[in-house]
């Protein structure tokens, strides 16, 4: 049976000898580099690597030599099993094109996540979360019930080792505590190419704009509304011809595929926050 793979991500103060360190403590342990990436940021002098390796040492001895090299750096770090799917919650509201999406792209194999759960304010999609053996949570939000709503979704998350939060058109604003709760593990597709058209409508602010390019945004979830490091955008052509109803439907090609390149590469371990953006290395 071939060697298990790992995934390294490491962030530091960008120095010279950082690769050459990794590397060594790699090759002591006849540990093979398959792909590895980095990037240093002249800007913010931060320094960004992923490597995915192979090799006769288990995830404790991969721990044990690189420790030493965490600390010589300074190093935020981190090693996971390369093949172990990442536990999603999914949130969505009345619109199912994402989560339809989701469900069928993790039962082909084709998405490198686990759907532990799906989470609603309504009820419309228990029966597409059944149809794939997923458990659905109703969780009802008004103004008097939010609190209390948010508090469940962290239970989940809790309950069900969620590592994952996805805004698959959950059309709820987080509160700042439930953003801070889930800082860096919360992703929002934002049905607009942002900065523009941020809020609940972006494809009729679209239209009134009388735009030629309507796009989809995938970012972090912040306290700040549609401001979160954004992870992955695209964009599809449009032209006079469209009302904001052929908008919306036009752009739900583009959600679902700039939404699912955004969890995977954040379920690969290759999305690092930089300040208010993202280092992506792939
Ligand atoms: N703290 C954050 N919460 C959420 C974010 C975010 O970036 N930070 N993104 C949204 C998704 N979203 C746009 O992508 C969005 C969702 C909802 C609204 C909004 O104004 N909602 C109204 C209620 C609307 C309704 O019930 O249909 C509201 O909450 O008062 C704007 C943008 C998800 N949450």
């Amino acid at each position: 049976m071939s060697d298990p793979s790992y995934v390294i991500t490491a962030q530091c103060e960008d120095r010279p000898g950082i690769v050459h360190a990794l590397s060594s403590v790699l090759v002591d342990r006849d540990m093979n580099i398959d792909e590895c990436q980095q990037f240093g940021d002249p800007l913010t002098g931060r320094f960004f690597i992923r490597a995915r390796v192979h090799g006769p040492a288990d995830q404790d001895a991969l721990s044990e030599c690189l420790e030493p090299v965490a600390e010589r750096f300074g190093m935020t770090w981190g090693l996971w099993p390369a093949a172990q799917p990442m536990r999603a919650l999914v949130m969505v509201s009345g619109l199912g094109h994402c989560l339809s999406d989701l469900l069928y792209r993790q039962q082909a194999g084709s998405l490198p996540i686990d759907i532990v759960g799906v989470g609603s304010n309504h009820l419309t999609f228990a029966a597409m979360a059944a149809a794939h053996d997923v458990p659905f949570h109703h969780i009802p939000v008004t103004v008097e019930t939010k609190a209390s709503a948010e508090a469940r979704l962290l239970e989940l998350v809790d309950e069900y080792d969620v590592e994952l939060v996805v805004l698959a058109r959950y059309m709820q604003v987080l509160s700042d505590d439930l953003c801070r709760a889930l800082a860096g593990r919360a992703i929002n597709i934002h049905h607009s190419f942002l900065p523009s058209f941020k809020g609940a409508r972006p494809y009729h602010q679209a239209h009134a704009r009388g735009v030629k390019l309507i796009g989809a945004t995938a970012h972090y979830v912040t306290p700040d509304l549609d401001e979160g490091p954004i992870i992955e955008q695209d964009t599809a052509r449009i032209d006079h011809g469209y009302r904001a109803e052929a908008m919306v439907v036009a752009g739900r090609d583009v959600e679902t595929q700039v939404l699912a390149r955004a969890i995977t590469w954040h379920a690969e371990h290759r999305v690092f926050i930089n300040g208010s953006s993202t280092v992506v290395l792939r």
